[in-house]
């Protein structure tokens, strides 16, 4: 295990990362295989610099290291050319939003996750888990990513929309939303810039799908606006109700607009590709299967899991965590240096680009024993309280942390819960099922079979 010691005091080691050619730098090796490549990197240093291209940018390995980028959201501000291609899909949302803005906009968006709404959007959960898992036929393959997919776009859809339009909304948004996050990505990795710009069907797809969904939420808020519904116990409900404590200010239609655009973006597929690896894993782990199924009979005796049943549900909660440290969604995010600072006795002049990958630090053996095991016990109270501080960050960290942390987890553990009850997810032996880097850490089509228990 890692010993913590004073930043200033640490002798922290840097490298250079090993395979970088004259121009491209560690480019090729990034674009083929990010994972392997990047997993890599600690074994060489705490602070690891690599090239992509000219650009020289920063793995931070260590988790104090990750700590100070993390909490020092002015200096270490989203950005960089990432950012500048997502603005004119989220507009001026959290994700997109400078650290000085953020502020004002997390204050506005905050209240819509209050502990008191997320038990009404549970209400969303319950049905939605319950209709998912009696849907299904004996024996008969589903795509578990096509289904998790499907069912965190309505759970998402109808609490962020719960009014009469709803499956109107849900069929749009299932629709539109992987083309859209999709086509981002392609955008986020085109170092020219030029591929957006061509004439080619994926782009019309793509500009087709994200006019769609701007409309959608357009006639959601005209909807909202036309209604004298007040509070209907729904995110948009919620958006449109808040004011900032500092100023007294409220948000605009265009901001709102934004906002919901940012959580269709970002918490649909986050969660669905989370809940995809927990299937596999359990496919490939009978005693911790096991262990879940006698948890969710103990807690649950053959009924639906409600919201009040999700303290009790630790084990199946300790199965996600578990997933989520193997395969976290958020597998890669960026900071960008607002002004010269030092990281690690390192100096960093303004616009470096930093990485911040909980991927890499989740798979660290010295932060985490064996860890390509897949060990839910890691995460019983006793055991988590060994595990260093700052080195599981599937929800990052400091005052951009996942707003939807608490909706996702929730979320997960009723799904779960709610297909264990009457389901054992059977492998189908043969299934090779390889980690996708892309927006999220997805697994791709992923075929099992559902068998009544
Ligand atoms: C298991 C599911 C999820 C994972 C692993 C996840 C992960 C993350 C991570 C790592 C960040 C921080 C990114 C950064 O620092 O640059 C983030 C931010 C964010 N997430 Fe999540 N997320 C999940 C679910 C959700 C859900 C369900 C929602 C909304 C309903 C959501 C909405 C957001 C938003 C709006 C931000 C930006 C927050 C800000 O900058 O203030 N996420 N998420």
């Amino acid at each position: 295990m890692r010993t913590a010691q004073h930043p200033a005091t640490r002798h922290w080691r840097h490298a250079v990362a090993p395979g970088g050619l004259p121009l491209a730098g560690h480019a090729l090796l990034m674009g083929r295989k990010p994972l392997q490549f990047l997993a890599s990197l600690p074994a060489h240093g705490d602070l690891v610099e690599l090239r992509l291209g000219p650009r020289p940018v920063y793995l931070p390995c260590h988790p104090e290291l990750i700590q100070q980028v993390l909490v020092n959201a002015r200096v270490y501000d989203t950005g960089g050319p990432v950012k500048e291609k997502a603005k004119p899909i989220l507009g001026n949302g959290l994700i997109t939003s400078d650290w000085a803005d953020h502020r004002r906009q997390r204050r506005l968006v905050q209240p819509a996750f209050h502990t008191a709404r997320i038990a009404k959007y549970a209400e969303v959960m319950e049905r939605e888990c319950e209709a998912e898992s009696t849907a299904w036929t004996a024996r008969r393959p589903i795509d578990v990513s096509h289904e998790m997919l499907a069912l965190t776009a309505r759970v998402t859809a109808r609490a962020l929309f719960s009014t009469d339009m709803a499956p109107h909304a849900v069929a749009e948004i299932q629709h539109c939303l992987p083309i859209v996050v999709e086509g981002a990505y392609r955008q986020a990795i085109d170092p020219t810039g030029l591929l957006a710009k061509l004439p080619l069907a994926a782009n019309r797809g793509f500009d087709d799908a994200l006019a769609r969904l701007n409309q959608l939420i357009d006639r959601m808020i005209d909807d909202y606006k036309a209604s004298d519904d007040g509070d209907r116990g729904d995110v948009l409900s919620a958006l449109f109700a808040a004011q900032d404590d500092e100023t007294g200010g409220t948000m605009s239609d265009q901001e709102i607009h934004d906002q919901v655009m940012t959580l269709l973006l970002a918490g649909i597929e986050t969660t669905a590709s989370a809940l995809t690896w927990t299937w596999f894993l359990l496919g490939r782990n009978p005693l911790a299967e096991a262990a879940l199924h006698a948890e969710v009979d103990e807690v649950l005796g053959g009924r639906a899991p409600r919201y009040a049943d999700v303290p009790r549900l630790a084990y199946t909660q300790r199965v996600f965590s578990e997933a989520l440290r193997l395969f976290p969604p958020a597998w890669l995010f960026t900071r960008t240096t607002t002004e010269t600072t030092e990281l690690g006795g390192r100096r960093l002049p303004p616009a470096s680009d930093v990485l911040i990958s909980p991927y890499v630090l989740h798979r660290d053996p010295a932060l985490f024993p064996r860890p390509e095991s897949f060990d839910p016990d890691r995460w019983l109270p006793e055991r988590a309280k060994e595990v260093t501080r700052g080195s599981y960050l599937p929800f990052g960290g400091g005052s951009r942390k996942c707003i939807g942390d608490v909706f996702g987890m929730t979320e997960a553990t009723l799904t779960l819960a709610a297909i264990a009850g009457r389901w054992r997810m059977r492998p189908i032996p043969g299934t090779k099922i390889r980690p996708r880097p892309q927006m999220s850490l997805t697994a791709g089509p992923l075929r099992m079979i559902p068998e009544p228990r």
